[in-house]
């Protein structure tokens, strides 16, 4: 390699264009943003583009070595503020300004909206009501006889999984293991308390040491690490039931005047709205949300600070409540399985380190679990004050004139 950059690069391009390196072996060859750059070019050559935007990143490529394969530079969404919004949490407690990162127009505005609302209520409140990450491997037995042994030596041998689990990581904590039978198929459900990690890593880790033992110890093999009963990624009714990472609820009373003047609409009305839409619809529509657009806030405050946004399937598992009480409005929200964690995974990068920042919850909590509880209460704050923002709106008949004027 010589001293300059662009014959470095040039060089490397060329040795992947003669088949001496492939793509995903630059790494090998040069320092992360050297890697990277040599792909972009490759790329825009090869598809006759300009990354040139995409190269445009703000942090040192290797600071994403964890996080992504293959890089050619980054995909920039912009990033906002709804609030402050006051939240009395069970982990957090006082003002935040809540970081979004989107693209939908409007969205910020309305959740900016739903926040005003909420402070001249009082703020909101919010709790994690249950907590656990789950990882559920598939073992084939001979018959159903041999499945009731398998169930029984679980039931029997907690304390041994329990050890073989643990003995993977000093901060996760089995905490259940739920058999479920089908035929020759055994299915269990392995459920840890992963502190502040969001915990999908620390959790597979694991099982697959517990799943070791009961290889050992009985007659099962195992299939799959995961046997899609976790459920991780999928629209799955045992998250909603069961719950998965946090399970959290926020909720507020607010008078009506605030409800008149600042959502130019009623209690009655968003409460109508609420029973029509959010719960009749939803179900003549099979839908396992019962809410209007939690998906929106929890893949922006996702984005924002370094959640895997493929886990919004599972975060838009949500309820919502509104009713007509003592002349105000109160509405809940209530999300059964929000995965999230304020360390590993994307927040460790810098910008999403930043929003957690904003937040007041980056890394570890004191004590452990405690960051990842207070993300997951400011995250239900945020999405009661979209909910009832787009509510009043359809409330009031202004959503298509909200986003023709926002959003394009
Ligand atoms: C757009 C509003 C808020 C206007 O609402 P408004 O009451 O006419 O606005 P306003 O100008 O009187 O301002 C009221 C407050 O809104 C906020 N606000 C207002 N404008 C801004 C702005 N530019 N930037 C930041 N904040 C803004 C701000 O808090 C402001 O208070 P102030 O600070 O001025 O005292 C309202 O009409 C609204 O919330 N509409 C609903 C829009 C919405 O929720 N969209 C979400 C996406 S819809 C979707 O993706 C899902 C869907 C709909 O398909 C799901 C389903 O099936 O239900
Ligand atoms: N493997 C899989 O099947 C899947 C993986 N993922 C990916 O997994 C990643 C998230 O996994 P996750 O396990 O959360 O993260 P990491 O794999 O980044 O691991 C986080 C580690 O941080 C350590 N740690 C330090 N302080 C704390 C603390 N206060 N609380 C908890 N842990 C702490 C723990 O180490 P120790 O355990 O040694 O104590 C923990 O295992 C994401 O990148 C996600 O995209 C997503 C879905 C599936």
């Amino acid at each position: 390699m010589t001293d300059d950059p662009d014959t470095d690069t040039d060089a490397l391009v060329e040795r992947v264009r003669d088949g001496d390196l492939r793509l995903h072996e630059l790494d090998d060859h040069a320092d992360a943003d050297a890697a990277a750059t040599a792909r972009r070019r490759l790329v825009e050559s090869d598809a006759d583009v300009d990354l040139e935007t995409v190269g445009a990143y703000g942090f040192p490529a290797e600071r994403a070595d964890a996080n992504i394969e293959n890089m050619i530079g980054a995909a920039q969404v912009p990033m906002g503020v709804a609030g402050p919004v006051t939240i009395h949490g069970g982990a957090v407690d006082g003002e935040r300004y809540l970081p979004m990162a989107t693209t939908e127009g409007a969205l910020l505005a309305s959740v900016n909206r739903g926040c005003s609302v909420v402070d001249a209520a009082g703020g909101a409140t919010a709790r994690v009501t249950k907590s656990g990450m789950t990882r559920a491997p598939v073992f084939r037995v001979a018959d159903v006889a041999e499945a009731e042994a398998l169930v029984e030596w679980v039931r029997g041998n907690e304390g041994r999984l329990r050890e073989a689990a643990e003995a993977t990581t000093s901060h996760g904590e089995l905490t259940a293991v739920t058999p479920y039978v089908v035929g020759d198929s055994v299915f269990l459900r392995f459920r840890y308390d992963t502190k502040d990690a969001m915990g999908m890593n620390m959790a597979t880790i694991a099982t697959r040491a517990a799943a070791e033992t009961v290889e050992r110890a009985t007659t099962a093999s195992l299939v799959a690490l995961s046997g899609n009963l976790c459920t991780d990624k999928k629209p799955a009714a045992i998250n909603a039931v069961e719950g998965r990472g946090r399970s959290v609820t926020a909720d507020v009373l607010i008078p009506r005047e605030v409800v008149e003047e600042r959502l130019h609409t009623t209690p009655e009305a968003i409460a109508e709205v609420n029973t029509r839409k959010n719960h009749v619809g939803s179900a003549k529509a099979g839908s396992l949300g019962f809410n209007a657009h939690v998906a929106n806030v929890v893949a922006a405050m996702f984005l924002a600070t370094g959640q895997d946004a493929a886990q919004v399937v599972e975060g838009s598992n949500a309820i919502t409540t509104a009713e007509s009480r003592d002349g105000g409005l109160y509405v809940s929200v209530s999300l059964a399985s929000l995965e999230v964690g304020t360390v590993g995974g994307g927040t460790k990068l810098p910008t999403q380190g930043e929003g957690l920042d904003v937040l007041g919850v980056a890394g570890g909590g004191d004590p452990p679990g405690a960051n990842a509880d207070a993300l997951a209460e400011c995250i239900a704050v945020g999405a009661l004050a979209g909910e009832l923002s787009l509510l009043a709106a359809l409330g009031s008949r202004h959503l298509s004139s909200a986003h023709e004027s926002l959003g394009r």
